[in-house]
């Protein structure tokens, strides 16, 4: 495909999303329908979408309307490429401009890429980090692999991707974590990948886990286990007996399979048999948020957010802790985490249980934004005192 029809293929993808069609089906739908397309026009495609959502307000603006064809335009011009010379209408190229294509620059919260709605929320709950961190979510996110250290150390791991082409370095957020630098989309086919000497995870995902008080010999919940990501990381933290639950056990129905992969066993946990299984070690709660933090990842979770949602999930979040810290044994902990950068999912669920629940004591907490290289994340270990 010429990089004009590229264009094309992504404005009547974006077209479908606009109207209501999730991301990952409207591209899927697309490739099946257009098998011409080979793999590189397939990602190529895909970066121009991920990029038009995630900065959907700002092109809009600058490519004179929220339609495919402006995201398209405004995301060029953002770019500082003049469009007229893809936009020529020969072969597969986008129709020629118009006086209807004009643009204009993008002010406020369009600029920033964000909600109006939620922008106080974020200033308020970010400060200083607030327009450091609205620019980091307008980019694409880094590739990041969680070194499985139960089997490999991180400088092998490392040295098996190389042999593979593909180029990765330590990073500072976690032991475990390695930054992708070269060959990225190598990954899932690589046999360090597929043998479960790595895995794809976020750093400041992998920093969760290494704020938690892990050792070998405990008895460990993952009480929002959804794919089990944070199960498998906490399995090779430590050799602990480790539980899985959700609210959704579809959510674990790959779980099996990625811990036989990794080497990990864990039991899979309906919440009738909970308080019977109980007492726990350690109980993290990976709770179901915002997801503010990684909107570079997931940009399309930006604009279907509401008010109403947020409080939703404020309530679902305080209701989780309750339910959660009575499975907690005296003396035991409760990790409390989510992907969100909003202080009410964060730290004021935090002081709202310790005000409100006797015998429990705040043992640390942690934000991360994107400017620390990974996802937002916020972590706060609790203990059980009485
Ligand atoms: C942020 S996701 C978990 C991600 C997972 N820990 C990982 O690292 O891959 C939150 C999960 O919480 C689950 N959930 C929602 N409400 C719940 C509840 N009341 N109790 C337990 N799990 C719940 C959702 O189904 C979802 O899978």
């Amino acid at each position: 495909m010429t990089p004009a029809a590229r264009l094309s293929a992504a404005i009547s993808i974006l077209d479908r999303i606009l109207a209501g069609a999730p991301a990952e089906q409207a591209l899927t739908n697309w490739s099946r329908a257009s098998r011409f397309a080979g793999s590189g026009d397939r990602n190529a495609i895909r970066d121009l979408v991920f990029d038009a959502i995630r900065c959907r307000r700002s092109f809009a603006a600058l490519g004179g309307g929220e339609t495919g064809r402006g995201l398209i335009l405004g995301g060029l011009r953002a770019a500082g490429l003049d469009p007229a010379l893809l936009f020529t209408g020969e072969g597969h190229a986008p129709a020629p401009l118009t006086e209807a294509d004009t643009g204009q620059p993008p002010e406020g919260a369009a600029a920033l890429d964000l909600p109006d709605w939620l922008l106080p929320d974020l200033q308020a709950s970010l400060g200083a980090d607030f327009a450091a961190t609205a620019e980091a979510l307008r980019h694409r996110a880094p590739v990041f692999l969680r070194v499985n250290t139960a089997r490999i150390p991180p400088d092998a791991a490392c040295a098996a991707l190389a042999d593979e082409g593909i180029t990765a370095e330590p990073h500072p957020l976690a032991a475990t974590a390695l930054l992708v630098t070269g060959n990225a989309r190598k990954v899932q086919a690589s046999t360090a990948y597929t043998s479960g000497l790595v895995e794809l995870q976020d750093a400041a995902s992998q920093a969760v886990i290494a704020a938690l008080p892990l050792s070998n010999g405990m008895k460990v919940l993952d009480y929002c286990a959804g794919g089990g990501g944070k199960s498998l990381a906490m399995a090779a933290a430590a050799k602990v007996a480790l539980y899985a639950h959700d609210a959704d056990p579809r959510r674990m129905r790959d779980l099996p399979d990625r811990a036989k992969r990794a080497g990990a066993r864990v039991t899979l946990i309906e919440t009738a048999d909970l308080s019977r299984q109980a007492p726990f070690d350690l109980v993290l709660t990976d709770v179901p948020c915002s997801g503010s933090g990684s909107w570079r990842r997931a940009p399309e979770a930006k604009w279907l957010l509401t008010r109403a949602r947020l409080d939703a999930l404020c309530a679902i979040q305080a209701e989780i802790l309750q339910n959660a810290a009575r499975l907690v044994r005296p003396g035991g902990w409760l990790g409390y985490a989510t992907c969100s950068l909003l202080q009410a999912e964060n730290g004021a669920q935090i002081d709202r249980f310790c005000a409100g629940t006797a015998g429990w004591r705040e043992v640390s907490r942690r934000s991360l934004t994107p400017q620390d290289g990974g996802d937002g994340f916020f972590i706060a270990v609790l203990q059980r005192i009485s």
